[in-house]
Parts: structure tokens; C-alpha cells; sequence
């Protein structure tokens, strides 16, 4: 069904912008594990987390939800309670395979919990009133202007008791810090098979595609949007798992 990512092994003459199109569907569920350490570990644990924060017979998001893991966790984890997941993407090609990747899950699941998917740009959606959000390496594809406008939709259309996940990948203020974890990233990276010539020309592609913040400007982001509170919940390197309570 996937197969591997082997979309920067060639040499370009001039690396594009990267985008979600029908080549890198084809190949997500490996990119993604092989290139965000803790990748699976999030995943499942999202289903867990899930569990503990979606309300019974109200609505749950996941926003940029690519080809659907974290709606999958989510519909191993949870209890049949009338939860619906919605799982939004902007990418045509993502939307697709997500739709068919669901219902796969479906006739493997026995009573599959009600999920749907919706192609849409997440920062143009009204918010229907939910008990759980799922922004699951999205935010940091948001232009950087737009982030607090989207955080302060989702905080208004969160239940009480309700949350947010955010996991994004960081940059650190700290010089050290940001070396040492960046350089340790490539080396994750080239642990699991990419060359050289293939990291530097993903970082090309995707620098101007995706804008990571520090830990400290998502917290007060956070906190502008009107969340209560947040904490982190999971690191690995330079990417993160955050939890924010409205
Ligand atoms: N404005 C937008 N509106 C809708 N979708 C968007 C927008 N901007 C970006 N996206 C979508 O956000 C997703 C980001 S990938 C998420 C992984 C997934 N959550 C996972 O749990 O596997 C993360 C990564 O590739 O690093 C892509 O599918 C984009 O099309
Ligand atoms: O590959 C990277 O360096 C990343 O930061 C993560 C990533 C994963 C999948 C698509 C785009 C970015």
C-alpha cells in the first residue's frame, strides 16, 4: 500500500517548494516515520490521550490529519460514547487516500466510531462545538500570521473540559541547543536510510513551506488564545507533543 520515500534521492537542479500532492501521499507513512522521532509513539498515544479527553456524543477534530493516523488511534482507543471524528486536510491527494485508508479501518473495526473527511483549509472552518482537537504537525504548515486566529477558533469551540493536542517540531532560541538538536535530527534521519543529498534537499523544500516556533512562543500563543493552560506531554529531539486544557 505505502511504499518508500525516496523522493529526494535525486540530484535536482532546483529543489521546489515541497507540497502534499499524489507523490508524497504515496510515500507519507514512511516519510513520516522515518523523518519525526517519536512519530508512532504520538500516535498511539493520542488514541490514549483521546480516551481520556473526548466527552461522550460530541465532536472531535483532527485538523491536517494527512492520510488519518491519529483518527485511526483515535478509533482503536476510544469507547463506542457517540464521539464523531472530523478530520480535516487542505491536500486533494491526502484527502483521497485518507478517505481510503478509513474504510479499511472500518471493515477491520466492529463497531467503527463515526469518522468523516472533510478537504478544507483549516484556517477558513467554522468550529462546531467539540470536546477534543487533534493538530498533529499541522500548525507549523500554517502561515505564521494565521496561527493565533486559528488556536483562538478551536479554544472558542471547545467544550468545557476540553483540550487541544499540538505536537510540532521546535526550534530553541539557545544556539547550542538548536545545533545539537538539529544535528542530532539528521542523524536520526540517516540512521533510518536517507543519504545526505536527500536531507539537504527536503530542508530546501520544505524551509519555506514550514515555520516551527520555539517552545515559549506556542505556550504564550496558547495563552493569548485562551487556553488555560499547557504543558508538554512528549519530546524526542526537536519535536514535541503539547497538551492545552481550554
Ligand atoms: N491550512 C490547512 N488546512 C488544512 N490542512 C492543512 C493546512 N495546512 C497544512 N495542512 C495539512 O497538514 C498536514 C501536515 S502533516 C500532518 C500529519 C498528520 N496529522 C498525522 O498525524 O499523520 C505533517 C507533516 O507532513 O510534517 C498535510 O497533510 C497538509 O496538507
Ligand atoms: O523531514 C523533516 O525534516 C521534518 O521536519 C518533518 C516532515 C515530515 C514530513 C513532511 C514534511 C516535514
Amino acid at each position: 500500500m505505502s511504499e518508500v520515500d525516496n523522493l529526494f534521492a535525486n540530484p535536482f537542479s532546483k529543489v521546489n517548494d515541497f507540497t502534499f500532492d499524489h507523490a508524497v501521499a504515496r510515500v507519507f507513512p514512511d516519510m513520516i516515520k522515518r523523518s519525526v522521532p517519536g512519530y508512532p509513539t504520538i500516535i498511539e498515544s493520542i488514541g490514549v490521550i483521546a480516551r481520556q479527553y473526548a466527552q461522550p456524543d460530541t465532536l472531535i477534530y483532527d485538523l491536517g490529519c494527512s492520510l488519518g493516523a491519529a483518527t485511526q488511534s483515535m478509533r482503536r482507543h476510544l469507547p463506542q460514547q457517540g464521539n464523531r471524528i472530523l478530520a480535516v486536510d487542505n491536500a486533494e491527494a491526502m484527502v483521497e487516500r485518507c478517505r481510503e485508508y478509513l474504510s479499511a479501518q472500518d471493515a477491520m473495526l466492529e463497531e467503527p466510531i463515526a469518522a468523516e473527511v472533510i478537504c478544507a483549509d483549516i484556517t477558513e472552518l467554522t468550529l462546531q462545538p467539540c470536546s477534543l482537537v487533534v493538530l498533529n504537525f499541522t500548525l507549523q504548515f500554517v502561515p505564521p500570521e494565521q496561527r493565533l486566529a486559528l488556536l483562538r477558533q478551536i479554544r472558542q469551540a471547545l467544550l468545557p473540559g476540553g483540550a487541544l493536542i499540538l505536537s510540532e517540531k521546535l526550534t530553541f532560541t539557545d544556539s547550542q541547543t538548536q545545533n545539537s538538536l538539529e544535528a542530532l535530527h539528521y542523524g536520526f534521519k540517516r540512521a533510518n536510510g536517507y543519504s545526505e543529498l536527500e536531507i539537504a534537499q527536503k530542508r530546501t523544500a520544505i524551509e519555506n513551506v514550514m515555520r516551527p516556533d520555539p517552545l515559549e512562543v506556542h505556550q504564550q500563543r496558547l495563552l493569548d488564545a485562551g487556553f488555560s493552560h499547557s504543558h508538554l506531554w512528549f519530546q524526542c529531539l526537536n519535536f514535541c507533543s503539547m497538551i492545552a486544557h481550554a
